[in-house]
């Protein structure tokens, strides 16, 4: 379970997140929703400590991420893609995470072979296409086994095959009991993965709920989604002529 109390960070004069008060419940996949800019990120970054909020709090399990004994085996996260240092292999990466973590070395290989990088693990990971990255990056997220899972855009940069594994694993996690709490920009594919929806708009709450009652009365999700956050889009595009 995330649980979120009033969560709250301003930048400079902008609110970022505006007073965010949810549950994120285990046993299912949660799609994170929401306009570029609308606090997704950041609420993110607050859930694992990486941000203080100005007011409220972000819980995991009852607990704030900085009281976690070993963080890795309550919470995985995947936030940024690039964040590993190019010149170690993949597994190296694994390993020195496992070692400063108290996670036995047998996850390294067990990972490895949930991601499909085994084949790779020895190759410096600045070498690793975007996708790969993304792989290893859900590696490190699942090596400490943990209940809760949190990923941002994890469909970044995987090729179809990739997109499908990742949502037969998503949904797989949240079977065994699990809390997976997941970004996307992508409404088809979140149609496909989530069964609960946390929307969001300006840094406020927009919509909790779940992806059959959010797209009732409309065409699909992505008609759903559009009419609910059409008055907290702060970036929109035009055409060129
Ligand atoms: N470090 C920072 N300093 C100043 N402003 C920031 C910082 N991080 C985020 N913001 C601002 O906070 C707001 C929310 O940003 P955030 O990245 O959380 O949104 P998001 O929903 O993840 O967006 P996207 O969908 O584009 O990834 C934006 O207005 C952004 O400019």
């Amino acid at each position: 379970m995330i649980e979120l109390r009033e969560l709250t960070k301003r930048y400079g004069g902008r609110v970022a997140v505006d007073g965010l008060t949810v549950r994120v419940r285990p046993g299912a996949v949660t799609g994170f929703l929401g306009p570029n800019g609308s606090g997704k990120s950041t609420t993110m970054r607050m859930i694992l400590g990486l941000d203080a909020p100005d007011h409220g709090e972000a819980l995991i399990g009852g607990v704030r991420y900085a009281d976690l004994t070993w963080p890795l085996k309550t919470v995985g996260a995947l936030l940024d893609p690039g964040a590993f240092h190019p010149g170690r292999s993949g597994r190296a990466h694994l390993t020195a995470l496992a070692a400063s973590n108290d996670i036995p070395g047998s996850r390294v290989e067990r990972v490895l072979r949930v991601v499909g990088l085994s084949d790779a693990a020895a190759r410096r990971t600045g070498t690793y296409s975007l996708g790969m990255r993304q792989r290893l990056g859900v590696a490190v997220a699942l090596l400490g086994d943990p209940d809760v899972l949190m990923l941002d855009e994890p469909v970044n940069g995987l090729d179809p095959e990739g997109i499908r594994w990742i949502r037969d694993l998503l949904r797989g996690l949240a079977a065994e009991g699990r809390t997976v709490f997941v970004s996307s920009h992508l409404i088809a594919e979140m149609a496909l993965t989530a069964d609960r929806l946390v929307v969001v708009g300006q840094g406020r709450l927009l919509a909790e709920t779940t992806v059959t009652a959010l797209a009732a009365g409309h065409d699909d999700l992505e008609d759903a989604f559009l009419r609910l956050t059409s008055q907290t889009t702060d970036y929109r595009g035009t055409d060129v002529s």
